[in-house]
């Protein structure tokens, strides 16, 4: 089946297009302080707007307070939330109660034994995310271009959907998806120019190599 693909950390309305014209399942938006892809309410707001329908919105966001996810929901209704942060099971059902927005729970990935957290959060959060863990010297929970070792996800469920992120870009993609087999890939640094540029170029090139292994999969008998 066809991988979702979510394009995050987007901030200008031509990568946005570039993204949504090349059929980006997801776009996402980042609301961190210390990103370079940091967007405020108002013009995260606006780049929801732009989208229009043509593919799911996320929101990206580090252990937000109720009046954070009060103004997400109110003014920006994106579909998502992601949860970058240390949000317990608990307040994942929380978050998802206040707002009924759909929850995407990040969680850290290095070895094999922190993929125990995956139970607590699955029934709970829509969708879990395995994202690579935040490397020494970064202050940024996420969107390091990092990856980490996908042989690891050898040892999960295969009926659990998870998206994959960290580190992927044109060059390693099918690499992910064939070693990783997940339901749905994020990319933010492998479709930049530099931490926080997305770049419409390096977009269309990690678009068409999707394309590349999709012809290789059809022709397959
Ligand atoms: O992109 C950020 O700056 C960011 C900040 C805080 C939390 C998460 C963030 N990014 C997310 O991290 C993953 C992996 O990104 P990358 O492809 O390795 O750059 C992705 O979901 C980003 O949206």
């Amino acid at each position: 089946m066809k991988p979702d693909v979510k394009i995050c950390g987007l901030s200008t309305p031509e990568t946005l297009e570039a993204a949504l014209s090349r059929g980006a399942s997801h776009v996402g938006f980042v609301h961190f302080a210390k990103s370079p892809r940091h967007l405020d309410v108002e013009p995260m707001a606006e780049m929801v707007r732009l989208v229009a329908g043509r593919a799911e919105t996320v929101i990206v966001t580090v252990d937000p307070d109720d009046t954070l996810i009060a103004r997400f929901a109110e003014e920006v209704r994106p579909d998502w939330l992601q949860l970058h942060g240390k949000e317990t099971p608990e307040r994942v059902g929380e978050i998802k109660a206040r707002t009924g927005l759909k929850v995407m729970k990040a969680l850290p990935v290095a070895e094999a034994a922190d993929l125990d957290a995956v139970a607590a959060y699955r029934g709970v959060a829509d969708r879990i995310l395995l994202d690579s863990k935040r490397p020494k010297g970064s202050n940024l929970p996420g969107g390091n271009g990092v990856s980490f070792d996908w042989t690891l996800l050898g040892a999960l469920d295969r009926d659990l959907a998870y998206m994959l992120s960290g580190g992927i870009d044109a060059g390693n993609v099918a690499e992910a998806l064939r070693v990783a087999r997940p339901s749905g890939i994020d990319v933010s640094s492998g479709v930049e120019s530099a931490p926080g540029i997305k770049d419409v170029g390096r977009i269309n090139t990690f678009f068409d190599e999707l394309d590349r292994i999709a012809s290789q999969k059809g022709s397959k008998p």
